[in-house]
């Protein structure tokens, strides 16, 4: 990668499989926890032993602590340290006491110290890096966190983050597989080894020069610097690619092309705390109606909404913003779902109303309702020789249904809907399950809807998560509207191509996760 100290980087989930994150100071501000806790230990040491004038400034935390410490196993810090003062100790042993004075006796001072302010301060999240670990992983990154400490597991774990993480390579497990520390770049290849990916598909994110050049010597694909202080040319000298301020200045692509990346997806119901963490932004709910909140029947008429399903609705209505965007007609599915007081979308979100009667047609649809008329006609004059095709009008779309249609006859469908759509240029064709649609050919779709909605509900990105669940191509838009700030959650009983994050397997899933999500808002309350 050509050097650069901007942020005009792209992480795209087809150039790259991982990432893989230092912990103090990339995600965690526990780096000036580490640093003081050094600092006392140091300070300390050398007032007791040099005399004034010989080796005897204080520890810097801007020079010394960047130069000799960070980003280093806590051992090959006090002696890197040590060294620079021409100071030598020896080296003891791991278990030696916090006030012996060797090697180790001085690392496992400032490991108590350190314990001791975790214990009182708690740790601090770096909310970008947060933000930009889920946005990865939504786009089906694996994630590593590598971290020469050996608190790393209880760093993550006092800041509920755990769970963000496939793979963890920290001052423990250094230890135990033999490896070295940073700037060597064990720690690197051992985490792309352990998420099964190849350094060169992997992006490294580092704060440290010693973590910098640890990435890239273990040829990692993309090494970006992280420069919380006065780091930014020492960190390109050391081996970054890229330099930023903050992990938000990063512009993430999530896949290239109109074709959607085929990957195995999470369980939405295993990963409740992920989509909805306890401390994160409030979700809004973005539901769609056939194949999702009711199964597929044979019958569109057929597709009740179960008393149960409404019941979990209304609850949830109670506890978030929801509205329903389906290809149906507004007032089909307004009926069918019957639930006052949240927004719904209807003909794929041409046609929406809200729960103080607002209701907002897209403008630009109008104009094509003469030819979706025109488009009817023709469907069902041509279409109703074919027995069990079944013609759908909605305001904005117009569907000819195939699910009954003996297989040999389904040809013929095609043809008349393809041929009926070449002489309305105007009017653009879909498919969905088992239906061909006609739908006016402008720049509309449940993503832009859904976009649309966000501003109608006053739900501002910055505080509110979405959450949207469907099951067909159309819902597609919507999932890839929503890679890079929402989370899209695809139906279908097994992996297939999708720009949704996670899975469920059928409409009984969708009804236990939407259970288990108003569970969880309610146990969180206002
Ligand atoms: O966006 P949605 O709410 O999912 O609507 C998509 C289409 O759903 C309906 O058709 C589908 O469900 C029918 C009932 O289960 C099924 O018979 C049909 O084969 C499916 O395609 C609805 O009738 C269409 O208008 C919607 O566009």
């Amino acid at each position: 990668m050509n050097k650069t100290d901007t942020a005009g980087v792209a992480l795209s989930s087809d150039r790259f499989d991982a990432v893989v994150l230092d912990l103090d100071g990339v995600i965690t501000q526990t780096a000036k926890v580490h640093a003081t806790a050094w600092k006392m230990t140091f300070d300390d040491y050398l007032a007791k032993h040099t005399a004034e004038g010989e080796h005897s400034e204080p520890f810097d935390i801007e020079t010394d602590y960047h130069r000799y410490v960070d980003g280093k196993p806590r051992y090959d810090g006090v002696r890197s340290f040590l060294q620079s003062r021409g100071l030598d100790l020896p080296e003891g042993k791991p278990d030696d006491g916090s006030d012996q004075e060797t090697i180790c006796g001085l690392g496992n001072r400032k490991n108590e110290l350190f314990q001791e302010k975790l214990h009182h301060e708690g740790v601090e999240v770096y909310a970008s890096t947060i933000s930009l670990i889920r946005t990865l992983r939504r786009a089906g990154l694996r994630t590593a966190v590598v971290s020469s400490s050996r608190n790393c597991r209880a760093v993550l774990e006092a800041a509920g983050i755990i769970d963000l993480f496939d793979t963890r390579v920290d001052g423990v497990e250094l230890q135990k597989c033999r490896l070295a520390g940073k700037p060597a770049p064990d720690i690197f290849i051992e985490a792309s080894r352990r998420l099964t990916s190849e350094p060169h598909r992997c992006i490294g994110i580092e704060d440290a020069t010693a973590g910098v050049q640890a990435a890239q010597a273990a040829g990692f694909g993309c090494v970006i610097g992280v420069n919380r202080g006065d780091q930014a040319e020492a960190l390109l000298e050391h081996g970054a690619d890229v330099v930023v301020a903050d992990l938000g200045e990063l512009h993430i692509v999530t896949a290239s092309g109109d074709t959607p990346p085929t990957r195995q997806l999470p369980s939405a119901l295993d990963h409740l705390n992920e989509i909805v963490p306890t401390h994160d932004r409030e979700p809004v709910l973005f539901l769609d109606y056939d194949g999702t909140l009711t199964p597929i029947v044979p019958h569109p008429n057929d597709a009740i909404l179960s008393d149960t399903v409404r019941a979990t609705l209304q609850r949830l209505a109670r506890l978030c913003k929801i509205a329903i965007v389906s290809g149906r007609d507004l007032g089909d599915v307004r009926n069918r779902v019957g639930i006052k007081g949240i927004w719904y979308a209807g003909s794929h979100g041409f046609d929406i109303s809200g729960p103080k009667g607002e209701r907002t047609e897209y403008q630009e649809g109008r104009d094509y309702l003469p030819a979706l008329d025109a488009a009817e006609h023709s469907l069902r004059e041509k279409l109703g020789a074919i027995p069990g095709c079944l013609v759908e009008r909605k305001r904005f779309a117009v569907t000819a249904h195939y699910r009954q249609v003996a297989q040999d006859q389904v040809d013929s469908v095609k043809q008349v809907v393809d041929q009926i759509n070449s002489s309305h240029t105007e009017l653009r064709l879909t498919a969905g399950k088992k239906i061909y649609e006609l739908q006016p050919d402008i720049d509309w779709d449940k993503g832009k809807a859904l976009r649309w909605l966000m501003r109608a509900l006053d739900t501002d990105p910055a505080r509110f998560i979405p959450l949207y669940i469907g099951d067909d191509i159309t819902d597609e838009d919507a999932f890839r509207e929503l890679a890079a700030d929402g989370i899209g959650i695809l139906v279908a009983e097994r992996d297939q191509p999708t720009y949704a994050a996670y899975r469920l397997d059928d409409p009984d899933a969708v009804q236990e996760f939407l259970n288990q999500l108003s569970d969880k808002l309610a146990r969180l309350g206002p």
